[in-house]
């Protein structure tokens, strides 16, 4: 069979960005390839490099699961797949991973079907799957997402672009942290002031991103919803998040449900240095390991590649070495 194979490389994403708890979010330069044919042998699903270790690699495996929600959808029967799968997002650490694997796997699947189904209808579907529009709607639109999550699966998304000066330096802990997790930590309601305080500092940032006003961005990225009470699960959080602006970012703030803590610099910033010591030194004191990394906001959601015959065979990771060089 094998006549249509296709490669979607997806963004992953922060969530948040502070006081935007489960509405806002931002894809990022670190990326999840799928590669998906269908076969006429039986369902082979390979996982490549060290970071997805664990995961399942039989058909309860999340990508071959929203395969087979877009075909239901679409009311087209799965065909036997085969499908390779890797990805440079570290799991369980707040930058999206599962988000990434949901949109790629929901993306890849609706080519293979010949596009049934809306890039709407694939944004609820994840969105149901992830049980939040952030993330997901990030990864699928690309750039700054305000997503807001309705009744009956309805799901409402504007992206708007990222600014040209903005960067993003986050600090990943060597420890992980489920999203599952860190829900659990928040109280199940919280004070009026509380709610106007994020009210206020989420339309802030909204408007400070959509116009520019860089400026603004550290006032506006306090947050009272999640990040004080998970704060407690993330040693040297709450100090970075205090102090992050007197060593140079424009803003910081708890990346999705952590544990990374993610940073947002003017690239034209002198004092890039200062802030990465910061960061490190900062979580050192508190006894954590974490690697830094500079990221760039990213615009497009997820790439398509259609193999044609002559790229059948050439195996994911050599494609792959084609544009990137690390594991
Ligand atoms: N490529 C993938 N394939 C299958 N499952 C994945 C993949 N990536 C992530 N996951 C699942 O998502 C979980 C991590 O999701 P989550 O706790 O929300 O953290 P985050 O999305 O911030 O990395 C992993 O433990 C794994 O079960
Ligand atoms: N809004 C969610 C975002 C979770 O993001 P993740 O990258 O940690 O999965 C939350 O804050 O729980």
């Amino acid at each position: 069979m094998n006549e249509r194979r296709i490669i979607v490389k997806t963004p992953a994403s922060t969530a948040n960005l502070g006081p935007g708890f489960d509405t806002l979010g931002m894809a990022l330069s670190l990326y999840t390839w799928i590669d998906m044919a269908a076969t006429d042998g039986p369902t082979r699903i390979e996982l490549l490099g060290g970071r997805l270790k664990g995961i399942p690699t039989d058909k309860s495996n999340l990508i071959y699961k929203m395969a087979q929600l877009v075909y239901d959808e679409a009311g087209y029967t799965l065909p036997e797949l085969e499908i390779a799968m890797y990805s440079e997002i570290p799991l369980t650490r707040g930058l999206g991973s599962s988000a990434t694997a949901i949109v790629g796997a929901l993306t890849a699947a609706n080519v293979l079907a010949g596009r049934p189904l809306s890039d709407q209808r694939l944004l609820e579907l994840a969105t149901a799957e992830e049980g939040h529009p952030d993330n997901v709607g990030a990864s699928l639109l690309g750039g700054i997402v305000v997503a807001a999550a309705g009744a009956a699966g309805s799901v409402d998304c504007i992206r708007l672009e990222p600014h040209a000066r903005l960067e993003v330096l986050v600090a990943i802990p060597d420890f992980q942290l489920a999203t599952e997790k860190a829900r659990h930590a928040l109280p199940d309601s919280l004070p009026l002031a509380d709610a106007v305080h994020n009210v206020g500092r989420s339309s802030l940032l909204t408007a400070a991103l959509a116009i520019g006003r860089l400026d603004l961005i550290g006032k506006a990225m306090q947050d009272r919803i999640h990040q004080p009470f998970r704060a407690p699960l993330i040693p040297g959080m709450a100090d970075i998040l205090a102090r992050a602006a007197a060593h140079g970012a424009l803003g910081a703030a708890l990346s999705g449900a952590g544990p990374t803590l993610l940073t947002l610099v003017d690239a034209h910033s002198t004092r890039k240095q200062e802030l990465e010591r910061f960061l490190l030194d900062t979580l050192e004191s508190a006894g954590v390991r974490a690697e830094l990394r500079w990221l760039q906001p990213v615009r497009l959601g997820p790439e398509v590649e259609l193999l044609d015959r002559s790229m059948q065979d050439v195996p994911l990771m050599d494609w792959i070495k084609g544009e990137v060089k690390h594991d």
